[in-house]
């Protein structure tokens, strides 16, 4: 076995072989050297075998045998080559033996030797012959006339000693030595682009999409396995063959003659739909071939429903820690334990509280306490979309499931929460029909889409929130029981603002300094404090820390302004506060009160409700959930 060594073919005949042999000692470590001692036809042949059994890098040939190898095969050839020294070293061996020298060649030979001739002082002729025939008749007539000296090349030599005549060789062993040292650098070069060539190969293999190149006949060059099984032929099969004749569906025809690229083009070959990509392979601004590749359709599409889900996921992170949840009443307190003790879990878990307590503020601290704080945290408002909107979002859904549904189906909100938390704000409002499904995935942890027949299999943890009485709710039967157990493994209850009590003011202080902050203020809110609290004693705050933030905003912007604020002005800018206290323990009358107050901002807003759920600070859902209720 060679090993690494380049393998090294060298084709020589009769008296060059000896003087080859005499010089290839110094050059055996560096390479594995194979004398082919035959004829230049014979020894073609041999070349092409070893060509085909990878075991030859370069050849090494003598004049015009080194032209016919490099006409006939495709291996980089080493000529030795005869320079202006061998020559004068050659007839000087040749005058030593004879007073009369002949030159005789097949080729003329270089300009330089018409300059030495005449410094030598030799009585020379010279002779050119073409083939083996006329070299045959000139050496007879030679030996008949003058029998001189000859020097040529191993075959004149040869023929020479036929006619008893001195024949001397022509190549020195200086010109062999640097046609071998040429050999082992053509070698290395073929070797590195072999592994060029054999690593752009590989990476053809591995493409899931298909390549063919062909030449400027159209012919192909190049194919990889992709393209091959898509038009169903083997690669060898298809090389040298017109791409029209096998595929006319990816003909390079069209570009070939116009050399412009035709990009994004959807064709269907073999019951496939592919994008084509056909462009131009120019070579100084000529077009010397072309190539196709494909893309398949469905590959596209995968792709690029992982791309939307990729984009959608950076919207889906939760920001509250927490310990951004402010206050410092032992309800609240007790409350962020529990949550932080829950976080340690992957079990369901269901916040109840009124609107505005925190309850997502609450699930995004768990989220980013637990192990899926890397994962997105994804919210749904169940309250929020009629049922069949709900279904889609939650479940998504596959391409063509409804008319209007878009390519490629969408990613419904439990798969884009997958290795992260479900947030399900409202869960007393999920329709039946959806409590069932939903049921479905919490308990085989495997999503389906509407339309779709394989289910995604996800890995979620639900969170969920509900203003209602979900016991209640269960006992009506508008909830299902299993899911209400499913969902309620761990429970957090949010007390009401009106019940934290220090807390109030602590809220207050800091939404008002955050408002502030935004108005680019450097006012010490803490003025404020005290009127504030004597305006708002014994308020029931109905939105809670929302309606609360949203009058801290507002009391910001008139101490901006003014720079201060007396208890009056509290009153003037929020006339709520001054309403009535409601009997603590009369949860109906605080009900009625909240109603009254409810429906004059909504007056004062014109009807608007949703102005009036912003003044009021809580959501829409909720305002109408409470006009309902009074109806
Ligand atoms: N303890 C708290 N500390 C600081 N901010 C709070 C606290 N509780 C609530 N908030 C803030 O009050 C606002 C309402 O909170 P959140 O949206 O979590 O309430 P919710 O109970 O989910 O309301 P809804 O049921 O109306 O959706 C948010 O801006 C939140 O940051």
């Amino acid at each position: 076995m060679p090993g690494n060594k380049p393998q090294i073919a060298i084709v020589a005949s009769r008296g060059l072989v000896d003087l080859i042999r005499s010089q290839l000692p110094a050059y055996n470590d560096l390479a594995a050297w194979r004398l082919i001692d035959q004829p230049y036809d014979i020894a073609q042949t041999s070349l092409a075998e070893l060509q085909r059994a990878g075991q030859v890098d370069a050849v090494v040939a003598a004049g015009a045998g080194a032209d016919r190898i490099r006409s006939a095969l495709s291996l980089p050839v080493s000529a030795i080559r005869v320079g202006g020294d061998d020559i004068v070293q050659a007839l000087a061996r040749a005058s030593r033996v004879g007073v009369k020298v002949a030159i005789v060649t097949r080729r003329r030979l270089a300009e330089e030797f018409d300059e030495i001739v005449p410094v030598l002082n030799l009585d020379l002729s010279r002779h050119l012959y073409e083939d083996d025939a006329s070299a045959r008749v000139l050496l007879a007539n030679l030996a008949i006339q003058s029998r001189p000296a000859v020097v040529g090349s191993s075959e004149i030599v040869y023929l020479a000693g036929l006619y008893n005549l001195t024949g001397v060789l022509i190549y020195s062993a200086r010109a062999v030595r640097a046609a071998l040292e040429g050999a082992l650098e053509l070698a290395r070069v073929a070797r590195l682009e072999e592994a060029k060539r054999e690593r752009l190969d590989r990476i053809l293999e591995s493409l899931v999409e298909g390549v063919v190149a062909v030449d400027a006949d159209e012919r192909i060059q190049t194919i990889n396995p992709a393209m091959a099984r898509l038009i169903g032929l083997g690669e060898d099969w298809a090389n040298g063959r017109r791409l029209t004749e096998i595929a006319p569906e990816l003909s390079l025809r069209g570009v070939l003659q116009t050399g412009e690229a035709r990009r994004d083009e959807i064709v269907g070959v073999a019951g496939k739909t592919l994008v084509t990509q056909r462009l131009p392979l120019l070579q100084a601004d000529e077009t010397v071939g072309a190539v196709l590749t494909f893309q398949d359709a469905t590959a596209i599409e995968r792709a690029d429903r992982k791309l939307r889900a990729e984009a959608r996921k950076s919207q889906f992170q939760a920001r509250y820690r927490l310990h951004d949840v402010l206050g410092e009443s032992p309800s609240i307190a007790a409350a962020r334990e529990l949550a932080s003790l829950y976080a340690q879990s992957d079990s369901a878990v269901l916040i109840g509280g009124e609107s505005g307590t925190g309850k997502e503020l609450f699930a995004q601290g768990i989220h980013l306490a637990s192990r899926r704080a890397q994962g997105p945290f994804v919210a749904l408002n169940c309250a929020a979309f009629p049922e069949s909107l709900l279904e889609s979002e939650l479940f998504g859904y596959e391409e063509g499931a409804f008319t209007g549904s878009r390519r490629g189906g969408k990613p419904g909100l439990i798969e884009l929460a997958h290795q992260g938390t479900l947030f399900l704000d409202e869960i007393g409002d999920m329709p039946l029909p959806l409590q069932t499904r939903l049921l479905r995935v919490l308990q085989e942890r495997q999503v389906l889409r509407l339309g779709g027949a394989e289910p995604t299999p996800v890995d979620v943890r639900v969170v969920a929130a509900t203003h209602a009485d979900l016991k209640a709710r269960v006992v009506e039967g508008g909830f299902r029981a299993d899911l209400y157990y499913r969902l309620n493994i761990l429970n957090l209850t949010l007390p009401r603002l009106a019940e934290r009590g220090a807390d109030v003011g602590l809220l207050a202080l800091a939404a008002v300094r955050d408002a502030l902050r935004r108005l680019g203020s450097g006012l010490d809110p803490q003025q404020l404090l005290q009127p504030f609290l004597r305006a708002a004693q014994g308020y029931g705050w109905p939105g809670n820390v929302r309606e609360l933030q949203n009058l801290g905003e507002r009391l910001a912007v008139f101490l901006h302004v003014a720079g201060r604020l007396d208890e009056a002005d509290v009153r003037r800018l929020a006339p709520e506060l001054s309403e009535a206290a409601p009997a603590p323990d009369l949860p109906s009358t605080r009900r009625q009160q909240e109603l009254q107050h409810i429906r004059k901002i909504l007056a004062a807003c014109g009807g608007d409700q949703t102005e009036a759920a912003r003044q009021l600070g809580i959501s829409r859902t909720t305002l109408w959930r409470r006009l309902k209720a009074g109806e």
